[in-house]
């Protein structure tokens, strides 16, 4: 019998699941405020320090080597340089479901995460706990053409399959999975799976990047479970959006 612990239980252990900057929210572009002060976003992203694929058991990880400044965010509406810890993808068991973030309700069928840790702490674990720690890049995935980008990391997949396999993946640039156009709304949340820390600067991207139904379907070939286990697949790794208590969005764009 699998027993799921989901979202909905996370606050017995987590009480913080019910704090004031919990993420993900629904973003509703009528009632984000333009901020003309917001700077657009400078994203370097050296391919030479990525390091390795990994099925972590909630999801698809590709880690980054983050101990030097070669792969940094800067500029958008942080101050400082943040350098990329990891990327990883949240996705639904059918099409129509699978973002975080919703947009005016509106749910895509998978979200990109790209987790960066602010360089005034000396290391991702003690960035992750603080108000300013950590600052996530949200890209949405919506249903259209095949993403060549995105196939090399499904082509890495069948090798991942169970939870804790990991295999070596060297020379991918991220930034060929960014929208062209890097408008984007912010704000304050926090890590949306445990210990759901309010520590995230959320920065997520107006403009979504394709993939086609067969690559979501790749998504949904990994499982949750580990190797001599019952299959668990690995689908609707997403929290539903929270609330919003008072915060305000912001939008880099009129
Ligand atoms: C020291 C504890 C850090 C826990 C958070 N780690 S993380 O890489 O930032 C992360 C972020 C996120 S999220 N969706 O960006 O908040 C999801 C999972 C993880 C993870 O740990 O796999
Ligand atoms: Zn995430």
């Amino acid at each position: 019998m699998l027993i799921h612990t989901g979202p909905q239980k996370w606050v017995e252990n987590f009480p913080i699941a019910d704090g004031v900057r919990q993420s993900p929210i629904d973003i509703v572009p009528g009632q984000a405020s333009y901020d003309a002060g917001l700077k657009p976003l400078t994203l370097k992203y050296d391919p030479s320090t990525c390091l390795d694929i990994l099925n972590n058991g909630h999801s698809v990880q590709v880690t980054f080597a983050d101990d030097t400044d070669s792969s940094s965010l800067t500029d958008g509406p942080i101050s400082g340089l943040y350098r990329l810890k990891q990327f990883h993808f949240h996705w639904g068991a059918s099409d129509s479901k699978g973002s975080e973030h919703t947009v005016a309700g509106t749910k895509y069928p998978a979200e990109l995460h790209l987790v960066h840790w602010n360089t005034k702490y000396t290391s991702f674990s003690e960035a992750a706990s603080k108000p300013d720690g950590l600052a996530v890049v949200g890209v949405f995935l919506k249903i259209g053409g095949e993403n060549p980008n995105l196939q090399k990391l499904l082509d890495a997949f069948d090798t991942i399959k169970s939870k804790g396999k990991q295999t070596s993946f060297e020379n991918f640039d991220p930034s060929t999975l960014l929208p062209g156009c890097l408008d984007y709304w912010t704000y304050d949340g926090s890590l949306t799976t445990p210990p759901l820390y309010e520590s995230v600067t959320w920065i997520v991207c107006k403009e979504p990047i394709s993939t086609s139904s067969a690559q979501m379907a790749k998504f949904r070939t990994l499982l949750f479970s580990a190797d001599g286990a019952a299959q668990d697949c690995m689908v609707d790794n997403y929290r539903p959006p929270q609330p919003l208590k008072g915060r305000t969005v912001r939008a880099s764009f009129k």
